[in-house]
């Protein structure tokens, strides 16, 4: 049985669900359950705080999990990404209230709020920056308000909670993050979970693939057709078929969703016609 770590709080939580249940697989029904076994797909989930999940697959207990790649570099656990997931992307940076900090060279003898005290201090400690790191487990924004730090290291999604503490960010951005499926690093592939392991990627990238790709069907002439196929030449190669009006072809081919309209309209000024898009729900590339 695969055993699989998921986020059982906050920001992951919910699209890893969505994306695990999106895949086939089953999931809790309540946010009290700590373990629940999918007997058909031979998977065993473990709900976990995502700050913890790097620290049990390090430990190879479980084989899998999926966490913030931030928290995996925070954490300094030995487990590697295997697979981005597109969700809960955020960056990470430093932040005052305007003015009273530049740059990371000014942050010498300066206190710095964080909840991410493994990324800061190592940032810190690359670029020869001395100064003191106090852990706080998270609203680290209220810190210079209440004067237990002058500067703060936080995730960054939209910029709101920042405005609304009278924040702004400075230097560059310490990193990116996303969700991601890791693994122990170097770990041995063992015969009995690996084509589990394989089979549980090829599915999330299905899914990430559904999310992304819509399939477009349209008629165009013979004539039109290199041009055709140019504005949507599809992963491997479009699907031509003919029709039954002599000189027509039928062409089927999967695009990025973002584009769908903008190749929409590109076909029919070429001279398609019958131009259709619809949802894929799942895929295997
Ligand atoms: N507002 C946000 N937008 C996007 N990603 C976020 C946001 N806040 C946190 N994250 C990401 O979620 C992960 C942190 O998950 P975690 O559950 O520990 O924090 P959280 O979402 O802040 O939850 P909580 O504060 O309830 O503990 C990190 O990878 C982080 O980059
Ligand atoms: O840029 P924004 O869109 O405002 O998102 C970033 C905020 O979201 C998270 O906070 P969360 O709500 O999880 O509270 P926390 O600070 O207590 O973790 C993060 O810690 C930031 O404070
Ligand atoms: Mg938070």
């Amino acid at each position: 049985m695969l055993r699989i770590a998921v986020p059982n709080k906050g920001s992951l939580s919910g699209p890893a669900a969505d994306m695990l249940h999106e895949a086939g697989y089953q999931q809790r029904r309540e946010s009290k359950e700590l373990r629940i076994v999918d007997p058909v797909n031979e998977v065993e989930f473990f709900y976990l705080r995502p700050r913890d999940i790097a620290i049990y697959v390090s430990s190879g207990r479980l084989d899998i999990g999926i966490t913030g790649s931030d928290l995996l570099v925070d954490s300094g656990a030995d487990a590697e990404e295997i697979l981005p997931l597109g969700f809960a992307r955020s960056t990470f940076h430093f932040a005052a209230k305007p003015g009273t900090a530049t740059g990371i060279e000014g942050l010498k003898g300066r206190t710095i709020a964080t909840s991410y005290e493994g990324i800061v201090a190592a940032h810190l400690a690359e670029r020869g920056v001395d100064a003191s790191v106090v852990h706080l487990d998270g609203a680290v924004e209220t810190a210079i308000e209440l004067g237990v730090a002058e500067v703060i290291a936080d995730v960054v999604e939209t910029g709101t909670s920042l405005r609304n503490a009278g924040l702004e960010v400075f230097g560059e951005p310490i990193m990116k993050s996303e969700a991601i499926v890791i693994r122990r690093t170097g770990a041995e592939p063992d015969a009995t979970t690996e084509p589990k392991v394989q089979q549980f990627l090829r599915r999330l990238q299905g899914v990430l693939v559904a999310r992304t790709y819509v399939m477009m069907d349209y008629d165009c002439r013979v004539e039109q057709l290199e041009k055709a196929v140019a504005l949507t030449p599809g992963l491997e190669s479009p699907t031509v078929s003919p029709l039954h009006n002599e000189g027509w072809v039928a062409v089927r081919a999967m695009v990025p969703a973002k584009e769908a309209q903008r190749i929409m309209d590109d076909l029919y000024e070429i001279g398609a016609r019958a131009i259709l898009t619809t949802a894929i729900h799942a895929c295997r590339l």
